[in-house]
């Protein structure tokens, strides 16, 4: 009798196939796995966008004698970590915010695999690039000695942002580009003034807490998704973006609502891990 030799050509046909499969899915760059896996890829090659990066990266000087200042830190989640913190600001620091503000502001822009673009369906808003005297530096060292000095992190230059009516910013996360060796690993979302109704910033994914006394911080009496922080002059929201293996929260999807009158004026500290990076002390 003859032998049946087309099952196992069949299976080595089946191996082969998946085989070709996967290494034209890693030639592709592993679409769908968050960028931080996608290993011999990544942000460390040179390219203008990283290079851009690298340059707005700043550590204050060692040497500042910044004035004391006292906040209040209320945990509000520990996985992912989202804290309140109340005062971050001091009432004089926020003036001086908006007062060197002043002449800079310029149309907001959005950011697609480090390629930048005006849309204000996604966001609607001006920005100002802050210089770093020494008020800005104590606030950038408050934000390095808040998370205890972690190793090759740096803040990334600060940027304030103003909201007028209908002023928003879609749903996103803030850490787009991310590899094993750099990423943005922390935010503080602050309200420099917060002279607005409307404006809150909202986490779709996490719910609102049940103890009455978050509603002095959060909106209790909406009816919206997820939570959303009020604004209010001084205070921050922290958040951390990654998890010990370097997975972005899917949970710190946030938004901020649109402003119905008035204006709110934000503050973005956002932490940066540079590997192995060194950078100058002090001046801008
Ligand atoms: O204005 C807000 O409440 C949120 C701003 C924000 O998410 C951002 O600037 O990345
Ligand atoms: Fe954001």
């Amino acid at each position: 009798m003859a032998k049946d030799t087309s099952a196992p050509f069949r299976w080595r046909t089946v191996v082969e196939v998946a085989g070709i499969a996967a290494i034209i899915y890693v030639l592709l760059g592993a679409p769908g796995l968050p960028s931080a896996w996608r290993t011999g890829r990544s942000a460390e090659k040179d390219t203008p966008a990283v290079r851009t990066k690298i340059e707005s990266l700043v550590s204050p000087a060692k040497e500042l004698n910044c004035p004391t200042h006292k906040y209040e830190t209320h945990v509000f989640s520990s996985s992912p970590l989202i804290l309140y913190v109340d005062g971050f600001l001091s009432d004089s620091e926020a003036e001086h915010l908006i007062d060197i503000s002043a002449d800079k502001w310029q149309i907001s822009t959005v950011s697609t695999d480090g390629i930048e673009r005006t849309d204000e369906s996604v966001r609607k808003s001006e920005k100002a690039l802050v210089q770093r005297d020494l008020t800005v530096q104590c606030i950038e060292q408050r934000a390095l000695s808040f998370q205890g000095w972690p190793q090759d992190t740096f803040i990334e230059r600060l940027w304030t942002q103003r909201y007028n009516e209908s002023g928003h910013f879609a749903p996103h996360f803030d850490w787009s580009t991310a590899t094993k060796t750099a990423r943005r690993v922390s935010t503080f979302m602050v309200y420099v003034s917060a002279n607005c109704t409307g404006g809150g910033t909202q986490f779709l994914r996490i719910e609102r807490p049940q103890a009455e006394s978050w509603c002095q911080f959060v909106e209790c009496n909406v009816q919206s998704e997820g939570v959303t922080f009020k604004p209010r002059k001084g205070a921050a929201v922290f958040w951390e973006n990654f998890d010990a293996e370097g997975r972005g929260y899917r949970e710190t999807m946030h938004a901020g609502l649109p402003v119905e009158s008035g204006t709110k004026i934000g503050l973005n500290i956002w932490s940066w891990y540079q590997k192995g990076y060194r950078v100058d002390d002090g001046e801008p």
